[in-house]
């Protein structure tokens, strides 16, 4: 059965590409959350994604404790297809339009494969958009507080772990060295963390250089010989088949929707390794934008919001054991405890 409010998919009028917009909840407030621009076999994969991505959104929201719903666009690009800068103008209009004609019941921001200047373009059309650059009143790039907030999440667990929340002398294996992946890499290792990382884009190799870590090829690191794994690219990176292999003591990640199905929770929790929701630890950039850009607060405010992940981790942690859950029972209680306590809409 459909779990979403709103699912509309519009064949753009420009591009001729699959705009997906999906509003999983506006339980708590209308629905946020950013723009995927990505390739897939078939746009029904672009689909799934977005289904999937707009779910978890509602969660993020619900944890943050942020008055926002859950929501997500994805254009689905055939494999190969690569954009000029026209193109690319003609596919962001076309998304304009699709969220325009929702009336507000769903903003965007950037996700995979899109970023700041591309929400600038979406602004011409729609004010439903958020992480527009600074110059023109948006709250700019997402990516440095999400890196933020995921520094938070992985202090929690070291200091669940080890006692102490430094991660000076922690190993951890950075998967993907994106706009989030590449700013934690730099946010660890000047904590002193020794790394090891891996992209599927060779020329990301440089970044890992530069910090001193070791790479590894993307089929390998997941089964590194490390305290914790970051994954920081695309989802599903965790299987029922690939769980046996890890060797690390902890998963935590900015990577949305890390899990291939939510049963891999438990799988990891019997091999005693601990896995903070992705919509948990990846909330910093959408805390961000949303306190500064919709509730208007201070700078300083919002990153308080963004430090606060490191508690929201610890006491994740602490009710899991209390309770003897897993922590992504713990947080999907939560999430539901404070969506049932919403007013209707
Ligand atoms: N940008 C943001 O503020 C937020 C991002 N996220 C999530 O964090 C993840 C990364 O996002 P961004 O850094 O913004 O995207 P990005 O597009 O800048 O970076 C993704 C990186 O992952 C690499 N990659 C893709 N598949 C890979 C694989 N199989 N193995 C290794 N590397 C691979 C890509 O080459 C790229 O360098 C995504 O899952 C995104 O949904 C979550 C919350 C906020
Ligand atoms: C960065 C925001 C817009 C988002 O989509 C997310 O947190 O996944």
């Amino acid at each position: 059965m459909l779990d979403h409010e709103r699912v509309t998919i519009h064949t753009g009028s420009r591009s001729r590409l699959p705009v997906i917009v999906a509003v999983h909840s506006t339980a708590l407030g209308p629905a946020a959350g950013g723009l995927r621009l990505w390739h897939y076999a078939d746009w029904r994969d672009g689909l799934t994604d977005a289904l999937r991505l707009s779910a978890a959104m509602t969660s993020k929201f619900a944890v943050a404790g942020l008055a926002s719903g859950g929501g997500k666009a994805v254009v689905a690009l055939p494999e190969g297809v690569k954009l000029d800068a026209g193109r690319r103008r003609e596919v962001l209009r076309d998304v304009a339009d699709v969220i325009d004609s929702l009336g507000g019941a769903y903003a965007t921001g950037p996700d995979v494969g899109t970023g700041p200047d591309d929400m600038a373009v979406i602004g011409e059309t729609t004010p439903h958009v958020f992480c527009r650059p600074a110059r023109l009143g948006g709250s700019g790039d997402s990516s440095p507080h999400t890196a933020r907030g995921t520094l938070a999440a992985l202090r929690a667990v070291s200091r669940r772990l080890y006692g102490t929340a430094s991660l000076n002398g922690r190993s951890l294996a950075v998967i993907g060295l994106g706009r989030v992946g590449a700013g934690l890499a730099r946010l660890l290792a000047a904590d002193g963390a020794a790394l090891t990382v891996t992209d599927i884009d060779p020329d990301r190799r440089r970044i890992g250089d530069e910090l001193g870590a070791v790479w590894r090829a993307p089929d390998e690191i997941l089964a590194a010989d490390v305290d914790i794994v970051v994954p920081s690219a695309l989802g599903s990176i965790l299987t029922g088949q690939n769980v046996a292999e890890l060797r690390c003591r902890a998963v935590v990640g900015p990577a949305n929707n890390q899990l291939a199905t939510p049963e891999v929770a438990d799988l990891l929790h019997h091999r005693g390794i601990i896995w903070v929701p992705d919509y948990v630890a990846s909330a910093g950039g959408v805390i961000n934008a949303i306190t500064t850009e919709l509730h208007h607060a201070g700078a300083d405010a919002a990153q308080a919001r963004v430090g606060a992940i490191e508690e929201t981790v610890g006491d994740l942690l602490e009710t899991a054991q209390r309770l003897g859950r897993t922590p992504a029972r713990a947080a999907d209680e939560l999430a539901a405890r404070r969506l049932s306590a919403a007013a209707p809409r």
